[in-house]
Order: structure tokens, then sequence, then C-alpha cells
């Protein structure tokens, strides 16, 4: 500690001056209350009906939120230990993203609590809202690798949102910073793939699963990172699939309440891998 306004003398009414209180004696202590900013965070649930189940589904998606912004600063950091070519950090960065993202597809056990009827008892009142609307998500997916304008929709021009998703769709994705990683240690990646305009879709290499196979022989730092990177890709889809099958025993075949089909529309979502080279060379391990 190194508040000194516990002592008597420090508080006697007396010698205190002005000049005697800094900032230190003025400011509240510090407290787990305001260190985690829990009056803001225990005041953000507004249901907007009286239905017992509705806090639960606003505390779910809001932890679901928490969760995205963790992702989003460890995926930053993972980027950047991974262009030094540092394989140690980056193995354990990636572990922390797995355990996080085991920890949110469990997370849908809870909701899955929630039933049919349960949630229809307060679906109207979600008016048009929908996880389309998840900038942090759509975020993620730019991080990944996702080159898709069809991503803006929902963001409009202008706004914080929309610059931050395009912000991640112009800098190098999470396989582009693997690639330079792989050029660290040493290996051949073709030049049209690493010089290519990151703001473009990756197109699927011949040459680069030439190489993917070479580091999988080897089998050593760089196998690691890859295969971890595969235990990413095959995270998220879990993620998609859990929320599809989430989806079709809650809504069935309605119509989502941001306009698409709903649970159709989820299911053509199901098999677009992040890194499709790291899926392409899998038959010739
Ligand atoms: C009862 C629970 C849920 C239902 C019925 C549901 C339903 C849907 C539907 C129908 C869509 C398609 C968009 C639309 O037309 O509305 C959608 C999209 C989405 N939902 Fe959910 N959802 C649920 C829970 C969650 C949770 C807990 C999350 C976590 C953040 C989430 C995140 C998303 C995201 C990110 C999308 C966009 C997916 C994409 O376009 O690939 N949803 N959801
Ligand atoms: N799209 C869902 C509604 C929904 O799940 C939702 C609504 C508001 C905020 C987050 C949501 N979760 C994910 O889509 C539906 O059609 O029922």
């Amino acid at each position: 500690m190194t508040e000194t306004g516990t002592s008597p003398a420090d508080t006697s009414p007396t010698d205190a001056s002005p000049a005697d209180t800094g900032p230190a004696d003025t400011a509240a202590s510090l407290t787990y209350t305001s260190y985690l900013a829990l009056d803001e965070v225990l005041d953000a649930q507004h249901p907007r009906s009286d239905e017992h189940d509705e806090l639960l589904f606003i505390v779910i998606h809001q932890v679901y939120e928490l969760w995205f912004k963790q992702l989003l600063h460890e995926l930053t950091h993972l980027q950047a230990v991974l262009v030094k070519g540092d394989t140690a950090h980056a193995t354990r960065v990636l572990r922390r993203v797995l355990t996080i993202l085991k920890v949110i597809v469990a997370q849908i056990d809870v909701l899955e609590t929630m039933t049919p009827r349960q949630f229809t008892s307060f679906r109207a009142r979600l008016d048009a809202s929908s996880g389309f609307q998840s900038a942090q998500f759509r975020e993620l997916e730019a991080v990944l690798g996702r080159r898709d304008r069809r991503a803006f929709a929902h963001y409009p021009e202008g706004g914080e949102q929309r610059a931050r998703i395009a912000g991640a769709m112009s800098r190098p994705s999470l396989f582009d910073s693997f690639l330079t990683y792989l050029g660290t240690h040493g290996y051949t990646v073709p030049a049209e793939v690493l010089d290519r305009d990151v703001s473009q879709p990756v197109a699927p290499s011949e040459e680069l699963q030439r190489v993917l196979l070479a580091v999988y022989a080897d089998d050593g730092g760089p196998s690691t990172v890859a295969e971890y990177l595969v235990d990413l890709d095959e995270g998220l889809q879990e993620w998609r699939y859990r929320h599809v099958k989430m989806v079709e025993r809650t809504i069935g075949t309605k119509k989502g309440t941001g306009g698409s089909a709903g649970a159709a529309y989820l299911r053509g979502t199901l098999f677009d891998p992040a890194f499709p080279d790291l899926w392409a060379v899998r038959s010739e391990l």
C-alpha cells in the first residue's frame, strides 16, 4: 500500500492543508466493485419483457461478447508473436484461444435449457435485432481471413463498427501471419501467396500445400502451430454447428429476426473453413 491517508496524523483535520491532499488521498480507494466496473456491468441487463428467461438470454450474449473481446485481444497478440517467428509464445497464446473457444461452445448447453416456448414468450420483443449485428463476431471472422463485403451488411458506413470490421479486412489475416512465421523458420512460401493483396480472400494454392507438407514432415514447432490452427478452425465450425442445432431445436424453420431464412441460412455457413489449405493437405499426411 502506498496510500498514506490511513494514519491518524495524515487524516487530522488540523494538519491537512490543500497541498497535502494529492490524488491518493482524495480518490476513493480501489475496490473489487470499482476495479471490475461492476456498477456498469451489473446494471447493463435490460429485459424488455417480464418473462423469467429473458435475463438468461441477455446474460449469455453479454458473456459471448466479452469472450469475443478477449479473443480479439489474444489474436492480435498471436499475430504479433507469429511474425516474429516465436513458436513458444504462439503456442501458449493458441492454447488460451482454444480453451476460450471450448468454453464458448460449451456455454450453448446453458442456453439450450431454455425451451422453445420459453424463448417464444419474449422473442417478439427482440424486434429485428439479431446475431447478424454482432460486430465483434464479424471482426473475428475478418481476423481469421474472411474477406466478404456481405459482412458489412447491418453496419452503417461511417460507423465505428463498420470501421473495425473493414480495418480487420484490410490487415493481414491470422493465416497471413502464419505464412510470415513459416518464412522466419526457413520455409519458402510462394511469393504470390506471401505478397498477395491481403484485403482479398486467400486462394487455395497447391504450391503452398507442398510447403505445408514439408512443415508436417519436419514435425517441429511450425507443425505444432499448424495443428493448433486446425483446432481453431475446427472449433469455430463446432460453434457454428452447435449454434445451428440450437436454432433448429428452438425456432425450427421460422425465419430469423434478422431477416434471413434462419436455420437454413446458418446451415449454409457450416462448411466454410478459415484455413482451407491446412485442410487440403490432410489426405497426404
Ligand atoms: C435461442 C438462441 C438463439 C437463436 C434462436 C438464434 C438464432 C439465430 C438466427 C435465426 C440467425 C440468423 C440471422 C437472423 O436472420 O436472425 C442467427 C445468427 C447469428 N447468431 Fe444466433 N441465435 C441464438 C443464440 C445466439 C448466441 C448465444 C450467439 C452468441 C453470440 C449468437 C450469435 C449469432 C451470430 C454471430 C449470428 C450470425 C452468424 C452468421 O451470419 O454466420 N446467436 N442466430
Ligand atoms: N435471430 C434470433 C434472435 C436472436 O437469437 C438474437 C436476438 C437479439 C440478439 C441476439 C440474438 N442472438 C443470436 O442471433 C431469432 O430469429 O430468434
